[in-house]
């Protein structure tokens, strides 16, 4: 029997399972999310409570290890609606953070082993802030393919800035960088249509300047340090929020001088409200801080 919990962080859900062992996940994760014949989630969540000794991230690779030692935690794991893995995911290991410590399986500060490195974490009450790597700008990371389309693009990017890829019929002008995942920025004065909307997202989702494909946050500047976002994620179209994807709107606003690194940027979506601080140093962490809730329990007997 797999016991399956019902969470969302401002809207993005998911099926939060501890992690079995010998089961195809990403077949798991593509039956359970389907909004029709399935439970119906954003992304499915694996976690395993105090990992064994094999770590997931090389201890070479731990920045400051000296100072967690001692430290415990869990492995985290996303899969996309369609079945695909991501490296992380802001709203999900919110989620998970409040699960696992309400159950009394790992501390309320920790460390959490991602695909994406290590995230220490901390809960406070409802609060939850994550420590994310700091942001990649360059192509490898993106990844970001500049060959592909010919040497015309190489000099209008700098890793950061606005630059055009292209689309199925035509070409898109966004910025990039990777988070912990992988997304694009298009800043607007205002946010998109449903046309517009549906029309380009799924377009610079699979543009081969991508060659693992992108998510895409349309973003406005909605106040003083505050960002409005319409939200398409890749592997599984719109959804109400995206913790990564509110951190990449807030770097790039804060790159691009249309916020303060002094104060932390709100990122408000469909699905509500997060807040992001970063001090503008490349070299520096994120800090994602915002709520996750459990909406219901079962199990996922039927889906094996
Ligand atoms: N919803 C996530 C990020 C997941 C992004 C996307 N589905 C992908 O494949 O990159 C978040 O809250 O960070």
């Amino acid at each position: 029997m797999i016991a399956f919990t019902k969470m969302q962080a401002i809207g993005n859900d998911f099926v939060v399972i501890e992690e079995p062992e010998n089961i195809d996940l990403s077949a798991l994760a593509a039956k359970v999310c389907d909004r029709r014949f399935g439970i119906g989630a954003d992304g499915m969540l694996t976690y395993k409570a105090n990992p064994p000794a094999s770590p997931f991230v090389p201890l070479s690779e731990a920045p400051s290890l000296a100072a967690r030692e001692g430290w415990g935690g869990f492995r985290f794991r996303i899969f996309n609606a369609d079945g695909s893995e991501d490296t992380m995911c802001g709203n999900g290991l919110r989620c998970v953070v409040r699960l696992a410590t309400e159950r009394g399986q790992v501390p309320l500060t920790g460390i959490a082993q991602t695909a994406s490195g290590e995230v220490p974490y901390a809960i406070d009450g409802t609060q939850i802030t994550l420590t994310l790597p700091p942001p990649r700008f360059d192509c490898d990371s993106i990844p970001l393919d500049l060959i592909a389309w010919g040497e015309r693009f190489r000099t209008l990017f700098d890793g950061r800035n606005l630059m055009p890829v292209p689309v199925a019929g035509g070409s898109f002008a966004l910025s990039a960088v990777n988070t912990g995942s992988t997304h694009s920025v298009t800043f607007r004065s205002n946010l998109p249509s449903d046309e517009e909307f549906l029309s380009w997202s799924p377009r610079v989702e699979n543009s081969p300047a991508f060659p693992e494909k992108t998510s895409l946050m349309w973003a406005t500047v909605s106040g003083s340090n505050a960002l409005k976002l319409r939200i398409w994620e890749r592997g599984v179209g719109e959804t109400l929020g995206c913790g990564t994807g509110a951190c990449a709107a807030a770097v790039l606003a804060i790159v691009e001088g249309k916020a303060s690194p002094v104060f932390p940027v709100e990122v408000t979506s469909k699905g509500g409200t997060v807040q992001v601080r970063w001090d503008g140093d490349e070299r520096s962490p994120i800090l994602l801080i915002g709520s996750a809730n459990t909406i219901y329990s079962g199990t996922l007997d039927s889906f094996l």
